[in-house]
């Protein structure tokens, strides 16, 4: 058997999840042309490398179907339901990091923290008669956060991309995202309230609780820590 390790195929992650590796003596390299997505890793025996896209990682890593896997730990905190029972942290990347918060219209001047948000939030719908509405690709996380601060009265919108947009196409009222230097948020007239980061992410390399680990896998997996650390 061998260790099945999963990183991104392209995107930001790609290149910089290379470079970790290299930096620690271990060599990712595609075994075929250019367009194969499968691979080796030089510099250690019995692992094999697999390139899928970043979002597709915490789903193959949760059903078993990779060992370890490069991922954003946003993307997975969404994508994976009690995550921790199912994945385990090998090691933070330092790389890929991006704030996953919550912005609202810089004009509206009297809402600056969660608490101003449902307030606001209950004069929204007396006034309009539906919910205030939150644009995000990131469901489960904003969920669970606005829960746990005690924001109830809005409802969440999907938007798989260009979501600051969402306000001035007036498909929203607020959004969730990820930023990293807040060029987005303020071209779209947009401030983070003061206690809105619902996660500071960054790339992470993940092991697979649901994965098969025979004792040479396991054997593996102690000389890869050895290397990484
Ligand atoms: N400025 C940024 N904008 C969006 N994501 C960022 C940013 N900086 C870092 N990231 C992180 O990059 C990861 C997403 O990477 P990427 O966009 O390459 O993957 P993806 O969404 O799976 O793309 P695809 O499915 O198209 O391959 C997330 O974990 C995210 O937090
Ligand atoms: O804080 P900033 O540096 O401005 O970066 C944040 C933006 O970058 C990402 O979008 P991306 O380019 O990945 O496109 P997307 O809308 O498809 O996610 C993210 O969704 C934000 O929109």
């Amino acid at each position: 058997m061998t260790i099945k390790l999963g990183v991104p195929s392209k995107g930001r992650l790609m290149e910089k999840t290379f470079d970790w590796f290299a930096a620690r003596g271990l060599t990712l390299r595609k075994s075929g042309q250019d367009r194969e997505y499968s691979g080796v890793v030089e510099g250690i025996d019995g692992v094999e490398l697999v390139l899928l896209s970043a979002g597709e990682i915490p789903r193959e890593l949760a059903a078993g179907r990779l060992h370890l896997g490069v991922t954003g730990s946003d993307l997975v905190r969404e994508k994976v339901a009690i995550w921790e029972q199912r994945l385990g942290e090998v090691a933070l990347m330092g790389f890929g990091g991006a704030d996953l918060i919550i912005a609202v219209p810089q004009f509206w001047v009297d809402v600056d923290t969660l608490d101003d948000l449902d307030a606001a939030a209950a004069a929204f719908r007396s006034r309009h008669g539906f919910r205030l509405r939150i644009a995000t690709k990131y469901h489960r996380l904003v969920r669970d956060f606005l829960r746990d601060n005690g924001v109830a009265d809005y409802q969440l919108v999907d938007s798989q991309g260009a979501t600051e947009g969402s306000v001035k196409n007036e498909t929203a009222e607020a959004i969730a995202d990820i930023t990293s230097t807040g060029e987005t948020l303020r071209a779209n007239g947009l401030k983070i309230l003061s206690d809105g980061l619902i996660h500071a992410s960054q790339a992470t390399l993940f092991k697979s609780r649901m994965a098969e680990w025979s004792d040479d896998d396991r054997a593996v997996m102690a000389r890869l820590e050895a290397m990484i650390d």
